[in-house]
């Protein structure tokens, strides 16, 4: 089980060109995934001196904490990042950290190596000429591409650009945000890129030209604001009566690409796939997602009255619904590594100690709906590690964005036989965890299908 995890960890290093940090040789470093959000990875991209072109959204794709201010952490533990944060820390942190008179000779070894690393790398596609950007002697003044910066934009690539509005700080904060970029990015950003004529409506324009007006605001095609268009409204009247939330509420993000995923499941939508078809095309070129189930025999009686049964974990997610800790499987990605990668960064779970492996798995489901199935597994640890998972969970990465908290499930039920059990099934849960929880409960011998069954019939 073990050499799983080893290999998993000895396979991620940090993604820096010149940073030679790897997980298994700094255990207490954290290596951190790019972000979901297009533009704020685009941004890591960028400021790591990546090909643009790189498909970052592979896990094993990470940037180690060494490259972050401390004030992009969210805990001192550094395991854990502001939503904002970026990478800023290059070859500075190096000369920054050493007596001033080793950094002559770090600056010839980093001489040394960027020779060695153009030499071993100019034919990998992940980096391109912004290597640079790790030698500041050579530095080049980075040329962006004259392209629309908005996200997904499909608009052809010859529709006139529009620089972003840098002289009126009001105007400014309007097209970030309606385009989905923190206002907290730096300025040399906004001073390169451009977003063209499809997102203006056509009262945004002067007369019979293509010259925005002054207080053109961007409102169409934009992934982050589906308000009506906007013609040219003066930024006082915006502030005074924002059409857009400027809370995000009511919006997707990046969130709109796996939206479809997450909606309300019909009754019967989801349907047991039979172990031996499991192997199938149709399931298996499908998008996957696996879950698991932590839990633990508990003798206690809860208030001194109600027999606990086990504990058994499940999670409020962000999106307000219940569920179990793992999620989508990465194309290529093997499931076993995906749910315990899951585990480590919803629950911080020591994948040391605890790894869930094939022997684990509990059932599958299928939803011809949204052609999706999804896994799921199952894992048993003894009381006091269960108690230990919950505190980790504190510190998991997730923990505050997709995961808002960790959550028992009362398996008992109280004298008015409605709360307690039955209650906690009214509850919203998420894809098929419902069907998840009354399989795993049932199979673990946790409860009967009788107590089961009574619970689902039990109305207040
Ligand atoms: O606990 C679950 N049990 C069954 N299906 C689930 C559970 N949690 C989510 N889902 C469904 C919902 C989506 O269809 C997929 C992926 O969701 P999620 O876990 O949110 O995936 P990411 O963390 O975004 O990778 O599974």
């Amino acid at each position: 089980m073990n050499r799983l995890n080893v290999r998993s960890r000895c396979y991620i290093e940090c993604i820096v060109p010149v940073c030679e940090n790897k997980m298994n040789l700094k255990p207490n470093l954290s290596f951190f995934c790019f972000p979901k959000d297009p533009i704020r990875s685009s941004i890591w991209i960028e400021k790591c001196g990546l090909d643009k072109n790189i498909d970052v959204s592979k896990r094993r794709y990470r940037v180690c904490a060494r490259h972050f201010e401390n004030h992009m952490f969210l805990n001192d533990l550094k395991n854990r990042l502001q939503p904002h944060a970026i990478p800023t820390l290059f070859i500075d942190l190096i000369s920054n950290s050493l007596p001033s008179t080793c950094i002559d000779n770090v600056k010839n070894d980093l001489d040394n190596k960027k020779s060695n690393f153009l030499e071993h790398n100019i034919q990998d596609k992940h980096f391109g000429e912004n290597i640079n950007n790790f030698f500041p002697n050579t530095i080049k003044k980075k040329s962006y591409e004259p392209v629309c910066f908005v996200p997904n934009c499909k608009a052809p690539k010859d529709l006139p650009l529009y620089k972003f509005p840098l002289h009126n700080k009001q105007l400014l904060y309007i097209w970030l945000k309606r385009i989905g970029l923190s206002t907290l990015y730096d300025m040399d950003l906004y001073l390169h890129i451009t977003i063209c004529q499809i997102h203006f409506h056509k009262d945004c324009f002067d007369d019979k030209t293509i010259q925005l007006k002054p207080n053109a605001i961007p409102s169409l095609h934009l992934i982050d604001y589906s308000g009506p268009p906007d013609n040219c409204l003066t930024t006082s009247s915006y502030f005074e009566n924002p059409i857009m939330s400027t809370t995000g509420d009511r919006t997707w993000g990046w969130l709109g690409s796996t939206e479809q995923f997450g909606r309300d499941a019909e009754s019967n939508e989801f349907v047991v796939i039979p172990k031996s078809q499991l192997h199938n095309d149709k399931y298996t070129s499908s998008t996957q997602a696996a879950h698991c189930i932590i839990y633990a025999e508990n003798e206690e009686k809860i208030f001194g009255i109600y027999n606990a049964r086990a504990a058994v974990l499940m999670q409020l997610r962000y999106d307000g619904y219940l569920g179990f800790p793992g999620g989508l499987i990465d194309s290529g990605e093997d499931i076993i590594n995906a749910v315990n990668r899951e585990m480590s960064e919803e629950m911080n779970l020591n994948t040391c100690i605890h790894l869930v492996s094939y022997d684990d798995y509990v059932i599958s489901h299928w939803s011809e709906k949204k052609k999706i199935a999804l896994h799921f597994y199952k894992l048993k640890v003894t009381m006091p590690q269960l108690i230990e998972i919950e505190k980790r969970a504190l510190l998991a990465r997730d923990y505050g964005s997709e995961v808002l908290g960790t959550v028992r499930v009362p398996l008992y039920t109280l004298g008015d036989n409605y709360r307690g059990f039955p209650a906690f099934l009214e509850h919203k849960f998420i894809g098929c965890s419902r069907d998840q929880l009354l399989a795993a409960l049932s199979s673990l011998n946790i409860l009967t299908v009788e107590e089961i069954n009574l619970a689902l019939n039990t109305k207040i």
